[in-house]
């Protein structure tokens, strides 16, 4: 059951402070973010599907043993998004999920791989896509843009189709920013996609692998040395290295920090076990993300709830979380001001009522 990965203990003002903050998410999957509500109307259209249609099976469903089960639930989601109108429908609306929680801007990870070679034509995904983000920022103000992530354990025939989905012009979509790594780390060693990377560096993308989930530091390494990355995917095994706490704090690169992730996928036992609190110390920069929040039982909200128990956080302190995201954000300056000037008038108005 999930009910232990929602946190109850966050005082009650600071979660109505969080529901109305400005927000931006930063490593927040596509598909991992389908509601239980979309992920039964789509099971409901395939019953061929393993994926229980009822809304309250999937929350059993969503219980993971460990890491490689919780890939196998994830594919089968997956396996339930099979035309354009189903990626649409699901894009739009995620971006209304992360609407009602004040996400004014979000970098959507997505792998188009996986639903190309499922059958999706390339082009009609990317138009799905790109339909989506323009009607969610119309209709809700807010801000989406993609990461392409190349699921790892796929190997380089995923990595040279994700490269060329990334960088070729007549494919590539106006919101992709950024190039990714998912999937499994154990057996998935990075350095053997740093062509793949500097290919979409290249190409003006930014680096942003996960590393250090369900690994040690070595690949949180690996990732900087290898893969350039400017932030890290969760990066969890870091607390382990002080070199590498300390060389993270130094060059300023951001850790996305997903804590009921960590605990649903079982790379950390606890929330009270979480080394967020290590990565404040050292001076690391702090981001807070919910991964895939229907499938952890939780949204990014509560994952701040979190991070203010967890970190002892007033107001202010989660206003300075929110304002980590967008500084590490890869929207343009203009609307990293926007934003931040939001939360902190946000904040001064809650703060003086
Ligand atoms: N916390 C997470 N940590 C890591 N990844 C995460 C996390 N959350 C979500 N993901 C996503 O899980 C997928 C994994 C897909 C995968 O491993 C795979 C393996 C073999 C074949 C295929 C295929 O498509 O044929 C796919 C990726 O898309 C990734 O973006
Ligand atoms: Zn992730």
């Amino acid at each position: 059951m999930t009910e232990h990965l929602v946190d109850p203990r966050a005082p009650r003002d600071l979660k109505a402070f969080v529901a109305g903050l400005p927000k931006a998410e930063l490593h927040v999957h596509h598909v991992g973010s389908a509601s239980p509500r979309i992920v039964s109307e789509l099971a409901a259209r395939h019953p061929d599907s393993k994926v229980p249609a009822d809304p309250a099976a999937l929350v059993d469903y969503f219980s993971f043993t460990d890491f490689a089960h919780f890939i196998e639930v994830y594919l089968s989601v997956v396996d339930l998004i099979r035309t354009p109108e189903d990626v649409r429908l699901l894009t739009y609306e995620v971006a209304r999920d992360l609407a009602r929680q004040q996400v004014r801007y979000a970098e959507l990870t997505i792998t188009p791989f996986s639903s190309t070679r499922r059958g999706i034509d390339e082009r009609a995904f990317m138009d799905a896509i790109e339909d989506a983000r323009k009607a969610a920022e119309a209709d809700f103000g807010t801000v989406l843009r993609w990461c392409f992530d190349i699921p790892g354990e796929a190997g380089l025939e995923a990595a040279e189709e994700t490269t060329r989905l990334a960088t070729d012009d007549r494919l590539r979509p106006e919101g992709l920013v950024s190039f990714g790594l998912g999937g499994p780390e154990v057996g998935v060693e990075r350095p053997q996609f740093k062509p793949y990377f500097d290919r979409a560096i290249a190409a003006g993308l930014h680096s942003v692998p996960h590393a250090g989930e369900t690994t040690g530091p070595e690949t949180v390494w690996d990732a900087l040395t290898h893969l350039r990355a400017e932030r890290i995917g969760h990066g969890t095994s870091s607390a382990q290295d002080p070199k590498l706490l300390a060389h993270l704090a130094e060059h300023r690169i951001p850790l996305e920090v997903c804590p009921t992730s960590n605990i649903a996928t079982r790379a950390v036992r606890t929330l009270d076990e979480h080394p967020i609190k290590e990565f404040a110390e050292a001076g690391v920069i702090v981001t807070i993300n919910s991964d895939d929040p229907p499938m952890f039982g939780t949204d990014l909200d509560n994952e701040y709830a979190v991070a203010a128990r967890l970190l002892d956080l007033d107001e202010r302190g989660l206003a300075d979380l929110a304002k980590n995201a967008v500084e590490a954000s890869f929207l343009d300056p203009a609307g990293k001001a926007r934003i931040t000037q939001e939360i902190d008038t946000y904040t001064a108005g809650w703060l003086d009522r």
